[in-house]
């Protein structure tokens, strides 16, 4: 498996960039969290003139064997191949922000249920028609795992080569928010109960009868303990493919935009693969789904934006954009005191 050797990026330019925003014609701090931003960027780039380039959102679809149970999902399974037809044809929410937002975005077959024979626009990495259902089995075979991670890699590393210097991260997958909650669950060692969520709208009886379903699964497995087997008998190949990017990405020093709880479920096995890949990460924004909140408190994450947002596609990292477009800006375009010759005495 590709080792991942993020390096954590060198502190020695932040007294510089501290420096810089301080000095800008605004009290000091006064641009809040955009000035961390802009000083973050500035640290991952090495430069006090931050660029972003050719933002990209690299959007990923799967099924998920334990769908077919219709219990854990209020949608039926074809809605994922559904709107992989959707998203090409550029009628899905991503695509009205990306679109907004001058946002590239790729979609990407990890796994879908269904044979797009060759659908001009969508890249074809497809693993398998979906996962096996965990109730019964592992999610996917060892060699499928590895080979999710590797693909994804390939894929930040193919958008990195075409200029891009930022990467958002999204999923479509019919049941993906079980396979979130399990690893969240496992990784982090917080019951099940407090994982799980309405996902794409159960009601409260349907909540529950998720709970149920999701605690035998943990029971099934609960053996399992590394990272690679949790992720192996939990994930989905979209998720797993996630995972591999967003090392990758790190790896390119790019800069990561966090979508929601499934993406963020994502990074958390990212993380234990090597936890450096934190260091590149911006948060968007604090999903609806109950889980995501413990999710950054874990991290120690605070998201940009809380919208009640909770449909994932990447719609919270198209959202959240242009704030960080604004950070950039910020450290580039804001006048010094001693350029505009703006008195700074109250600054010091
Ligand atoms: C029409 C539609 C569009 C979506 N776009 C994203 N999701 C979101 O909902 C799914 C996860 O929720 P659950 O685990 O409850 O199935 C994922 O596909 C996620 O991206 C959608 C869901 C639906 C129904
Ligand atoms: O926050 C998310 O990513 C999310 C929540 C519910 C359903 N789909 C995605």
């Amino acid at each position: 498996m590709n080792e991942f050797k993020i390096k954590s990026p060198d502190q020695t330019i932040l007294d510089q960039l501290v420096h810089k925003v301080n000095n800008k014609t605004k009290p000091k701090g006064s641009l809040g969290v955009l000035e961390a931003i802009a000083i973050k960027i500035g640290v991952i780039q090495q430069t006090l003139r931050p660029q972003l380039c050719k933002p990209t959102i690299a959007l990923f679809a799967a099924d998920h064997g334990i769908a077919e149970e219709g219990v854990v999902n209020p949608n039926p399974q074809e809605v994922t191949w559904q709107m992989v037809y959707n998203f090409i044809s550029g009628g899905a929410g991503i695509n009205v922000f990306t679109r907004q937002h001058h946002i590239a975005l790729k979609v990407i077959d990890s796994g879908v249920k269904y044979d797009f024979n060759n659908l001009p626009g969508l890249i074809d990495e497809k693993i398998d028609f979906g996962t096996k259902n965990y109730l019964y089995q592992p999610a996917m075979t060892k060699v499928q795992c590895e080979k999710c991670l590797e693909r994804g890699a390939a894929l930040a590393t193919s958008i990195y080569s075409e200029g891009s210097n930022i990467i958002g991260f999204g999923e479509m997958g019919i049941g993906n928010t079980s396979s979130a909650s399990l690893l969240m669950s496992k990784l982090l060692g917080i019951p099940i109960e407090d994982c799980v969520g309405m996902g794409a709208g159960l009601d409260s009886e349907g909540v529950k009868n998720k709970k149920q379903v999701l605690r035998a699964v943990i029971e099934k497995h609960s053996a399992v303990e590394s990272t690679a087997d949790i992720l192996q008998t939990f994930g989905g190949f979209e998720i797993a493919m996630i995972a591999g990017a967003m090392l990758q990405a790190a790896e390119l020093k790019m800069i990561l935009l966090i979508d929601g709880f499934i993406i963020t479920a994502a990074l958390l096995v990212a993380s234990k693969l090597n936890p450096k890949v934190i260091d590149y990460c911006i948060f968007s924004h604090t999903s609806g789904e109950p889980g995501h909140q413990k999710l950054l408190d874990y991290f120690g994450a605070k998201p940009l934006l809380n919208l009640g947002l909770r449909l994932g596609e990447g719609t919270g990292a198209a959202i959240a954009f242009p704030l960080v477009q604004s950070a950039v800006n910020l450290m580039n375009e804001l006048a010094s005191f001693d350029i505009a010759s703006v008195s700074n005495i109250g600054n010091e």
